[in-house]
Parts: C-alpha cells; structure tokens; sequence
C-alpha cells in the first residue's frame, strides 16, 4: 500500500477538521483538556490544543494500531534489525532498560552496565586527579546529547570539575575553548563512535599536542585500535558498540561528560528516567501511548495539515540546546525519501525542526508564529519547580509559558487587519515536575520514541544517515584545492577557490 493511501483518511478527517476552529473545538468539548492530556511519570503533556478533534483521533489512533506500532516497538526493544539499511539493531534502549526478554537484548544490556561500571571508574580517576577541566571533543552525536545534559543539569557551585564541548572543526572553536584553561589542570575525552569523523580527529589533535602527554587523554569510542592509533591509551578507552546510532549514544559512556558534570549517580538517575519511559512505550496500547500519541500528533501536522517546520520552545533557560539535540536526533532520523524497499515514500517526511527558550524567542521570532502566513505546530516544555531563586521570574516565566499557547490557539480578532491574531495554531504542552536528571532522561526518552514511531508510519529507516555522507566525500577530496595543491573540477567550485585565493 502506498504511503499516501495509507494517510488519505487523515487527509479526510483533516478537511472536516479545519471548517471548525481551533477555539470552538475545545469550547464544544468540556472534557477535552483532562482526556487529551497524559501524564507518564515526571511528564505531564497536553495535546488539548492541537488542531484535532475525537474523531481525527480515533483515526490517528488506528492508523497506530493499523501499523502494529505494539509490534515495531517489540522489535526495536528485542533487537531485530530495524536498521535495515545497515543490517543491525539500534539498541540504544539495552543501555537503560532490560525489558525484552530477548537474549541480544538482555546480552547488549549486561555489557552496557559492565561498561558503566568502568565508566564510574574513570569519573572518580578524573575528579581526584587534581583536574579543573574537561573538554569533550565530539561532534553530533557523540556531542549534542551530552552538552545538553550538561548545560541543563550541572550547577556551577557543585559541579566537581568544568566541562567544556568541543565539536566544530573552526578553529576559533578550539581557541575559544582553550583560552581560559590550563594544560596541566585540563583532560579532554575524544568521543567519536567511529574515531574517523574528520572533525573530531582535527580536534583532537589540537588537544593532544596542547595537552603536551597523553595522561591525561581519553577515548569514548567502537573503533579501539583507531583510538590507539591516534595515542589514546588503551587503558583510557571507553567502550562503544555498532548497535547504538551516535544520535541515540548519550546513554553509553558517550555521557561521560554528563557523568562528570553531575556524577555517576545523577547520570545513572538519567538513565532510569528513560528506562520509565521505554516500560511505558513498550507496555501501554496506542491510545495511552505517550509516544504513538506524539508520534501521531506530528503526522497529523505533517500530512494531514501540510505543516512544513515545528517548533520546539523549552520554557526553561536550562533547555535552551533541547531545540539543537532536537534537530539532530528528529532531522537525521528522519529526514529521509526512501522507503525501506528503497521506492519513493510519496509524502512528506520530516518538518524542519527548530526553536529557542522562551522568554527570549518571544521577542525574535514569536511574531511570525503568531501573525505570519505560514502556521508552525509548537512543543512547548516548562518546568513547575525551579531550582533557581526568584520566584517573582518563575511565575512570570509559567504565565508566558500559558499564554503563548492561549494566544496562538484562540488568537484575537480585530477590525484592524494589522492587529487581528488568527489564531488556530497547534501546540503540544509539556510539563515537567522539576527539571532532575529522571525528567530529563525521560523528556528524551519520549521523543526517541516518537521518531520511531513516526518512521514507522512513513516506512522509513530511523537509524541511517547516508545523506551526511556526499558532503564529507567531496570536502575531502578538494581539501588539496583549497591548499592549492589540485584543482577542482565543478567550474562554480573553481571560480569560487580562485576568490579565496586571492583573498588569502
Ligand atoms: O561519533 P562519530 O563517529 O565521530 O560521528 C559523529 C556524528 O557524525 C554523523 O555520522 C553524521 O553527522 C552522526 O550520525 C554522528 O553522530
């Protein structure tokens, strides 16, 4: 069956959906803001305000059911090949959960908290070696996850050594970073799953030669004999494995620096609010399903509604990166136009996913979301309890959070054209109890699932990214054009290496 059949009772729905507001429909259904909320442990999430009513649902909720997601997330769990370009598992959730029951799982699981146990090892060599610093050089994967974590979990005054993330090859990127530290006080961690991403290795090198030795040199890494190679010891090597994405790593001592920014137990505590999270997924039926029900949700959007972006709006300084980890796990997922089969999928994937934290966006680009032509379904993540003093800027901070959703569901009419708030623009709430490492491992965890989930629907790989590749191939074979050593062959190439050569 094509893709499109398949959505073409979504599309119907749609149609019906949309000759009633988004305001109407939550005032002719009194129930509708307790029964289209969910809560799974520290997570409460509404979908009362996207632009659906109980009878697209029912054909959401089908769609799920029709799809066997029970059965595609029993498979993701067991660790069959769901990475069916690459032949193998992606069994990132073996790293936090044994839930199974299958053997590959229940082996990949052992061996994880085998290696967390290093893991705990090394965090404590680090922290009582006298060492102030830490950067973690990695890119992407092996980067984003775990400079999220940091920047929203660690507190200075208790933080028991600095981490610092390198990832750009620029190498202001390194200056900058470097700037402030010390060699003989720093450690640096290269975290690459492959140890050959050209990045990480550049950087690498920058770190080792300013480290002065290799004491103080660490590798997170599947490909130990290239680590060596490079001059990481292999005593100082953590390990990787083939069957966790770089994108779905953060659970593996890819969060080394998670670990030692907020200790082993704040980051094992990450782990178990994951593992909640994969116990509700793999359990609960689509319909209570907190991941089909996102999943879906974006779907909706997407096909249903022609949406092109969605929004990611954490209501939380401390998330400000969720929207960047966003873009790499929902974007490299699924940014995809072929089938597992390899024909066309014939609908539209992915969105362009993007945001920033509220309050700040509210005064850059809030003012398209609210008037401009084009409508961008939003999530919208707030924190209930702060951590921080200021009570006065909590409150305000929740009462943005409300009444930007408010505003862009029900808008505001107006005579004056320039004045009129359409209204009818969809968003998802999030409401975390208070932003621990639990919440934010099941934050992450929940939206895992949902990429799944939603590659099921458009039967697309969700653990490849072969489309990273073309870009590298050919950055490397000019790399001797720009050092003047070849020349290149596409002729806007060539014209544009004669500029920078004569701008050098
Ligand atoms: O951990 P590695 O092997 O250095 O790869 C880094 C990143 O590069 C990619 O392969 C492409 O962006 C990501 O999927 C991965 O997370």
């Amino acid at each position: 069956m094509s893709i499109a059949d398949r959505l073409s009772p979504l599309r119907a729905e749609a149609a019906r959906v949309m000759q009633t507001s988004l305001r109407t429909l939550v005032a002719d259904d009194p129930d509708r803001a307790r029964d289209f909320a969910l809560r799974v442990g520290p997570i409460h999430a509404s979908f009362a305000r996207q632009r659906y009513d109980r009878g697209a649902l029912e054909a959401l909720f089908a769609l799920g059911e029709s799809l066997d997601f029970d059965a595609r997330l029993e498979a993701l769990f067991a660790g069959e090949h769901v990475n069916v370009t690459e032949a193998r598992p992606a069994l990132h959730t073996a790293l936090r959960s044994d839930l199974s029951g299958a053997e590959l799982a229940a082996s990949s699981h052992a061996v994880a908290r085998e290696a967390r146990v290093a893991m705990r090892a090394v965090v404590e060599a680090i922290v009582n070696s006298g060492v102030t610093d830490v950067v973690s050089v990695g890119i992407g994967g092996s980067d984003l996850g775990p400079r999220l974590a940091v920047d929203a979990l660690s507190s200075p005054s208790s933080a028991r050594v600095r981490v610092h993330f390198l990832s750009n090859v620029d190498g202001h990127a390194a200056q900058r970073v470097l700037a402030s530290l010390d060699p003989s006080r720093t450690a640096a961690l290269l975290v690459s799953k492959s140890f050959g991403t050209q990045e990480t290795l550049l950087n690498g090198c920058v770190l080792r030669d300013w480290l002065g030795d290799d004491t103080r040199l660490y590798g997170i890494t599947a490909n130990i004999e290239r680590a060596a190679q490079f001059g990481v010891p292999v005593e100082r090597v953590l390990p990787m494995w083939d069957w966790v994405g770089g994108r779905y790593s953060m659970w593996s001592s890819v969060g080394l620096p998670i670990a030692l920014a907020i200790g082993m137990d704040g980051f094992e505590s990450m782990l178990e609010g994951a593992c909640e999270m994969d116990a509700h997924v793999a359990r609960e039926p689509v319909r209570r399903n907190l991941a089909a029900w996102h999943a879906l949700t974006a779907v909706w959007n997407r096909n249903a509604l022609d949406l092109a972006s969605q929004a990611v709006l954490p209501y939380d300084d401390r998330l400000r990166l969720l929207p960047n980890y966003l873009q790499q796990l929902v974007m490299e997922s699924l940014g995809k136009s072929a089938r597992m089969d390899g024909s066309a999928v014939g609908v539209d994937t992915v969105p362009v996913w993007w945001g920033g934290a509220g309050t700040d966006t509210q005064h850059s680009f809030f003012q398209a979301l609210h008037q401009g032509t084009t409508v961008v379904p939003c999530d919208f993540v707030g924190v209930v309890q702060p951590d921080a003093p200021h009570r006065d800027n909590h409150d305000a901070l929740l009462s943005h959070l409300l009444a930007q959703s408010e505003a862009f569901a029900n808008g505001q009419n107006s005579d004056d054209a320039h004045r009129h708030y359409p209204g009818g623009r969809p968003s998802t709430m999030f409401l975390l109890d208070a932003l621990t490492p639990h919440a934010l491992g099941a934050l992450i965890a929940l939206y895992e699932h949902s990429v799944f989930l939603q590659s099921v629907v458009w039967d697309i790989n969700a653990f490849d990214q072969f489309g990273v590749e073309l870009g590298k191939q050919i950055a490397n074979r000019l790399l001797p054009a720009v050092r003047g050593e070849a020349m290149a062959d596409d002729p806007v190439t060539r014209a544009l290496l004669a500029e920078i050569s004569s701008m050098r």
